[in-house]
């Protein structure tokens, strides 16, 4: 077992990362509570929801299973789950455990952030993603109008990753949560990322994507433990992401997996990067690994205009300028804003190029 630690101005909290942790959880809890409310989706739950609960000896324990997917991180949801957490009694020397990937984590912190206006909560992910989505303290449901355009800033008390978990991931989900650590990579870590993008998917070993995980979450805690509440550096977190939020929302909520979208949002900032900065970056060995390790590029026809117009509900968007996370280069990360002219532009010429590759 690993451990670390996210450390900003206002929390310290302890990230515990190994193999067989969901076995133990009684182990990491830091204090009794009156009752615990697990929150997981379906399918988690059918794989490792008992092995949770027989780790947990708290006097009372409750559990509520929502749908598995992008849809359930929705305003319904929330709701649900707050319906329950009254009707199970829970009150504000209760604790929450998120065990899932990014949505149950998401949702659930909500719900923890919100709940009495909040209770203490852990996550326990369970997705290569969540390496991502459950450190930093970014919890949130979606909007139709946009991603996570309702949600707030609130730590967990704790993060248990069982990296055990991950062998039962699909691959789309497998292909998701390596798109946010080549991200993480990116930004910070330019061996981190030529060793990422050395190996193919299907030959990576368990020991080495734990491992690649770790640095994963060193690197978002280093960037949260700066800046927690994204005043500044924490915004390159989104790399990639004004075109994979927008698309997500566009195209539907789950009709991809987040990170597949935000790998092509990755390679459509180098592109942009290249435009605004000049800068070499390694556009085609990054989209020769996106394309032969599966991720999706012949997606539905959606109009730039209107891909522009979702962009701008980015919270990156400073009155009505888009602002893009770029690269200098690797690991040189900056915030720029892009003009509508020049967007609606490159999303023209992106198109048409991942078009004209497509044949
Ligand atoms: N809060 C943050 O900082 C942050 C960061 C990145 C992403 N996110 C959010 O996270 C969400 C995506 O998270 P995700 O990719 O984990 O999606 P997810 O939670 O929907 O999990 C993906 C799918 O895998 C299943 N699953 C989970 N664990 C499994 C396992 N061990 N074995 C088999 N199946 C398993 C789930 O049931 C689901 O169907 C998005 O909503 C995204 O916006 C948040
Ligand atoms: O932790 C962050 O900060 C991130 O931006 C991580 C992203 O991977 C994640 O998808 C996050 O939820 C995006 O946040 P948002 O503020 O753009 O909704
Ligand atoms: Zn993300």
């Amino acid at each position: 077992m690993n451990e670390t630690s996210v450390k900003s101005a206002a929390h310290l909290y302890p990230v515990y990362i190994g193999e067989n942790l969901r076995h133990q959880t009684d182990h990491y809890l830091s204090k009794s509570y009156s009752s615990v409310l697990i929150i997981t989706d379906e399918t988690v739950a059918s794989h490792y929801l008992s092995d949770v609960q027989e780790s947990v000896s708290q006097e009372t324990v409750y559990v509520h299973v929502i749908p598995a997917g992008e849809k359930a991180k929705s305003v319904d949801t929330f709701y649900q789950l707050h319906t329950k957490a009254i009707e199970y009694g829970l009150d504000r020397q209760s604790l929450i455990i998120a065990l899932g990937g990014g949505v149950v984590g998401d949702v659930a912190g909500f719900v923890a952030a919100t709940f009495m206006r909040g209770i203490d909560f852990i996550q326990m992910p369970t997705t290569i993603l969540a390496h991502d989505s459950s450190v930093g303290g970014k919890v949130a449901i979606n909007h139709e109008q946009g991603k996570n355009l309702i949600g707030s800033f609130y730590a967990p008390v704790a993060v248990i990753y069982d990296v055990g978990t991950l062998h039962t991931l699909p691959d789309n989900e497998i292909r998701s949560g390596y798109a946010e650590l080549l991200k993480e990579a990116l930004l910070a870590d330019g061996d981190l990322y030529q060793s990422l993008i050395m190996k193919d998917l299907s030959s990576l070993s368990n020991k080495d994507l734990a491992d690649k995980l770790l640095k994963g979450i060193e690197i978002k805690a280093g960037i949260v433990g700066i800046d927690e509440r994204e005043s500044g550096i924490r915004q390159h977190l989104n790399l990639g992401h004004t075109l994979g939020h927008a698309l997500e929302s566009l195209l539907g909520y789950g009709y991809r997996t987040h990170g597949e979208l935000v790998a092509l949002g990755l390679l459509f900032a180098f592109r942009v990067s290249e435009k605004t900065f000049s800068s070499q970056l390694p556009y085609e060995q990054l989209y020769t690994w996106l394309k032969s390790n599966g991720y999706p590029f012949k997606l539905p026809f959606v109009e730039p205009a209107r891909i522009l117009s979702k962009m701008k509900k980015d919270k990156k968007t400073l009155r009505t300028t888009i602002q893009m996370v770029l690269l200098k280069d690797i690991a040189k990360p900056a915030l720029v804003e892009i003009s509508d002219e020049d967007l609606l532009n490159y999303l023209h010429d992106f198109q048409k190029e991942l078009e004209q590759r497509n044949d």
